[in-house]
């Protein structure tokens, strides 16, 4: 949220003799605005010999403040935007886009599970490469140095029929459309997201954003050192992060893939890291596993919006 006096020039009615009406009561921002009480202030303004234009001028910032909160919705318009908005993004790997039924939901944020070398990197940038081939941009947060130009280019290459030139524009064209950056705190990743989320704000006004994939491989290198002990604080910014990255999601009409590692549950068995709290967080929970002894891998559904539970497929990583 914004100053008044950087509202000025979109918006007449907050001038100068406005400011200095809310400065003489510390308001100086929206954020002032909401922790004021307004019935006062009204009344303030209506003792004013500008009384008109300082009502005016409280009316309309709080419509811009209305205008911030998400509107409701009701069936038909989220229908609406769902057929409109909400499309698939094939990841590029056979078996999780079918069983996705067309692959990443826009508006969505998808989990994928399992333990190391189960697949997770390499859906990550399989998704990433096909995106960027046909979709729009991604960004690659990377936590671990898993992101591998030379695993990108060997995915696209053998995705790739056509004559050498060709390739090396297609590839030049998808290397290009792919950014990644490393971040090895969850601070660091909450200031690189607050200032996207600011930056697809001022776009979306302007001429819209082609950013259609955000990878964070893996969410759960950043979220487990933060979490234990008695202390709460953890916990609660670990819900903050999926919330932030769920509303730039829904938003923006991005993807979101993010990765997870497994720990040993009940009886030795495999399960999610970061416990009940984190399972709500993810639309989609995919648990990824290894065939031994061949290039085939399994996926199933451990939680979806829409397909069954239990339902599983198989994906080929070529080595
Ligand atoms: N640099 C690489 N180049 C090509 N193939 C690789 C490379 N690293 C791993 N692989 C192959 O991809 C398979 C899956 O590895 P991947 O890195 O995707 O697993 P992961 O689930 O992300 O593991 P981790 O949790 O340890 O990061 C590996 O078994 C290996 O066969």
């Amino acid at each position: 949220m914004g100053t008044l006096r950087s509202m000025e020039r979109e918006f007449p009615i907050i001038d100068d003799n406005f400011q200095r009406f809310c400065a003489s009561h510390g308001i100086f921002s929206l954020e002032d605005f909401l922790v004021h009480d307004l019935s006062k202030l009204a009344s303030f303004a209506e003792m004013d010999a500008a009384s008109v234009s300082l009502k005016q001028g409280i009316a309309q910032v709080m419509s811009i403040i209305d205008g911030l909160h998400q509107p409701w919705l009701n069936g038909i318009e989220l229908l609406d935007d769902a057929k409109l908005n909400k499309h698939f993004l094939a990841t590029g790997c056979e078996g999780i886009d079918q069983i996705l039924r067309g692959g990443l939901r826009m508006g969505q944020l998808t989990e994928l599970v399992g333990p190391s070398s189960s697949g997770k990197t390499q859906v990550c940038l399989c998704a990433a490469s096909h995106v960027a081939e046909y979709s729009g941009t991604t960004m690659f947060f990377d936590t671990g140095n898993s992101f591998s130009p030379e695993r990108i280019e060997r995915i696209i290459n053998r995705r790739s029929k056509s004559q050498f030139q060709a390739d090396q524009r297609r590839l030049v064209r998808v290397m290009s459309s792919i950014s990644s950056r490393s971040v090895f705190d969850l601070f660091e990743l909450f200031d690189m997201l607050g200032h996207l989320e600011n930056t697809l704000k001022n776009q979306v006004k302007d001429e819209g954003s082609n950013l259609r994939l955000i990878v964070i491989d893996s969410i759960s290198s950043l979220l487990a050192p933060i979490l234990g002990g008695i202390d709460a604080n953890g916990w609660s910014l670990m819900q903050s992060a999926g919330f932030l990255l769920k509303r730039l999601a829904d938003e923006h009409n991005l993807s979101v893939l993010v990765t997870n590692h497994t720990v040993g549950g009940e009886g030795g068995l495999p399960k999610p890291a970061l416990g009940e709290s984190w399972k709500s967080i993810p639309h989609v929970r995919l648990l990824l596993s290894p065939d031994y002894g061949n290039d085939m891998y399994n996926v199933s559904i451990l939680k979806h919006t829409s397909v069954a539970m239990g339902s599983s497929a198989k994906f080929v990583i070529h080595r």
